[in-house]
């Protein structure tokens, strides 16, 4: 089993570090995460820009660029091979919901999943590391469930799942759920700097709007490990017919 193993807070965030140290048994683990934090890059690639790779001390290789980068210059050239499933993270703070449009952590795993390749993106729910032995623990549970015989035929697939920061006796058991929906996020926070310019600061994620049973955010509220199966496919199905009614001489294409 080779496994990839990717982040976006960077390789040395805690998070990559204890998900390493969980999951190095379970096959030839390779890392290859951003040199530097690159929080809510999401699927963003470098294309303008040379990018370089460098080696640890530990042996995790980092790159000066973004999680995607990452998995891309790995899948494509710099490992040589092909692995069976990439890992990312573990994130420092939640990505329920909306959160994985913007999740660089995601992005990490989706660019394996686009590249055919079965992929898990794990977050805590808190930032700051609190427990994060315990949510690597609970991750190694999951990928070694998954690189045995677990994982359900259709493959690719691609999971992100959020582990509340709480001991391992506390944590609930797994539940495969839906991704719930944030309000709008806070005001962006404006400053000025000393030469008089107005400089902005993003404001906060909102809170959730749609946090029902069944979702993430409930599920990681109720102490358990959300597991959400993600799709790429943005096209909305279900308009299809009305924007094909809509649009002056427009047909639906076939097939659509
Ligand atoms: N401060 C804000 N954070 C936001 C907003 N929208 C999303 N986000 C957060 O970004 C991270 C991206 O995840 P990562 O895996 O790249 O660290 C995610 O946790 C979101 O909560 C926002 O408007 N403001």
């Amino acid at each position: 089993m080779k496994i990839l193993l990717s982040n976006d807070d960077g390789y040395q965030a805690p998070g990559i570090i204890a998900l390493y140290e969980a999951i190095k048994d379970l096959g030839d683990v390779e890392v290859v995460a951003p040199e530097h934090n690159n929080s809510a890059k999401s699927n963003a690639l470098t294309l303008y820009a040379p990018l370089s790779v460098r080696q640890a001390n530990n042996g995790f290789r980092y790159v000066n660029g973004t999680p995607a980068d990452c998995v891309h210059v790995a899948l494509t050239g710099l490992l040589g091979y092909r692995p069976d499933l990439v890992v990312s993270g573990i994130n420092n703070g939640a990505n329920m919901g909306d959160d994985t449009i913007y999740s660089g952590t995601v992005g990490a795993a989706m660019e394996g999943y686009l590249f055919g390749i079965p992929a898990i993106a794990f977050s805590q729910t808190q930032k700051g590391w609190a427990h994060i032995e315990s949510a690597a623990r609970k991750a190694r549970e999951l990928v070694q469930h998954l690189v045995g015989a677990g994982a359900p035929e259709s493959s690719p697939w691609l999971l992100n799942v959020n582990i509340p920061n709480l001991a391992y006796e506390e944590l609930k058991p797994f539940q495969v759920c839906r991704l719930g929906r944030r309000h709008a996020a806070e005001k962006v926070i404006s400053q000025t700097s000393p030469h008089g310019e107005t400089m902005y600061w993003i404001g906060g994620a909102g809170p959730a709007k749609d946090g029902a049973e069944g979702t993430d955010f409930h599920a990681t509220a109720q102490g358990h490990v959300s597991i959400t199966p993600l799709k790429v496919d943005l096209t909305d199905h279900e308009a299809l017919r009305a924007w094909g009614r809509s649009v002056p001489g427009a047909r639906e294409a076939a097939g659509a």
